[in-house]
Parts: C-alpha cells; structure tokens; sequence
C-alpha cells in the first residue's frame, strides 16, 4: 500500500498563539479535500462558543470535520489516504481526554508513533507547548505537561517538518 510521499507536519505553539491559523493555512496549500479531526469535546458554554466559531470559520472552505476526542488513530486508520489532508487540531486536548479516562498513555502514544510511518494522508499536527513556564504546584498539571512533552518529541521525530508558532510568527525548527 503506497504511503504518502510527505511526512507529517507538527505545528506547536501557545495559547492563541496563531498556531491553528497557520496549520489550516499550511493545509489548504496542498491543494488536497481537507479533513479536520477535532479532539475537543465541548464541556462547558465557552467552549461551545469557541467550537462554532472554528466552525463558522471553516463553513465554504470545502473542509470536511470530524470530532473524536479518544480514538484519534482509529480515525486517521479509517481516514487513510493518498489522496486527503487532515489537520489534527489538536494533540493536547487528546491528551487531555486520555488522561481523564486513565488511558495508558504509553501504549496511546506508542500506537501513534506505529501509524505514523504508514499514514497515506497529508497529516498536519496542532499541539500546545506546555512546557515553557514555571513547573505546575499539583500533580496532575506537571504529569499533563510531561505527557505532552514527551509525545511531542515523539511526534516531532517522526515528522517531515515542525513549526514553532508565536505571535502569529512561524519558525521552522525542522525540515
Ligand atoms: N468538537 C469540536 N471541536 C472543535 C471544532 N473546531 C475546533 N475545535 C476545537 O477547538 C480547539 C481550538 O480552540 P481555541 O481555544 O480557540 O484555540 P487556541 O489553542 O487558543 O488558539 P490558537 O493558538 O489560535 O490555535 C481545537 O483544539 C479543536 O479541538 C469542531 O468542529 N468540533
């Protein structure tokens, strides 16, 4: 089975640092219809609000989304495709979903590292760099912040390229 010829792409940055901006931006270049996978899950009013408005933002561009907040590489298997691009917008709200349901986080990420040699799809990964402040006083805050770190990593490997985003400003750290 042929694998897309481009590896993924991994687009980090902070809170609203612009970083989804420039990952949907980097996806509509490829000219490919575009999927977006959605790990948020609305669990409160400000949420909902922000959901519709990504979702306004995105009506007429042709994106195709879909919402899956746990089993993200079930989905990309199932979506897995020469001919698609898809954003996962983003990494660290899965994360967030897993570690409230007490996934083991080892075997979650180990199943994507396994996926991504094989993915066809043009992937785009969004995700937030949590760990750039002072350490976090409770536990699950600095468990949280090393999960993500290390997935990055993980993800970040196995990519073609990585972006740093901040203030709306790209940096390209790799590829
Ligand atoms: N369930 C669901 N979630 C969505 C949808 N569209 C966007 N989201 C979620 O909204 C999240 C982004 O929310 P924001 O808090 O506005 O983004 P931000 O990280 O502060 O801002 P940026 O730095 O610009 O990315 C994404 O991680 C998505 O998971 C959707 O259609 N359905």
């Amino acid at each position: 089975m042929a694998t897309s010829s481009v590896g993924p792409t991994l687009v980090l940055g902070g809170a609203r640092s612009g970083k989804s901006s420039f990952a949907e931006k980097r996806v509509e270049t490829f000219g490919l219809p575009m999927h977006y996978l959605a790990t948020g899950r609305a669990f409160d009013q400000e949420m909902r609000e922000r959901i519709v408005l990504h979702q306004a933002a995105r009506q007429g561009k042709g994106w195709t989304t879909h919402e899956e907040p746990l089993e993200l590489v079930g989905l990309l298997r199932r979506i897995n495709d020469p001919g698609r691009a898809v954003l996962i917008d983003c990494l660290t709200l899965w994360v967030t979903n897993l570690m409230m349901e007490e996934r083991d986080m080892d075997a979650e990420f180990a199943a994507l590292a396994a996926f991504l040699p094989e993915a066809r799809s043009r992937l785009v990964f969004v995700s937030n760099e949590v760990g750039l402040g002072i350490v976090p006083d409770n536990r699950m805050a600095r468990d949280f912040r090393d999960h993500s770190g290390r997935l990055h990593q993980i993800v970040a490997e196995k990519s073609a390229e990585v972006y740093f985003v901040a203030a709306g400003l790209p940096l390209k750290m790799k590829g």
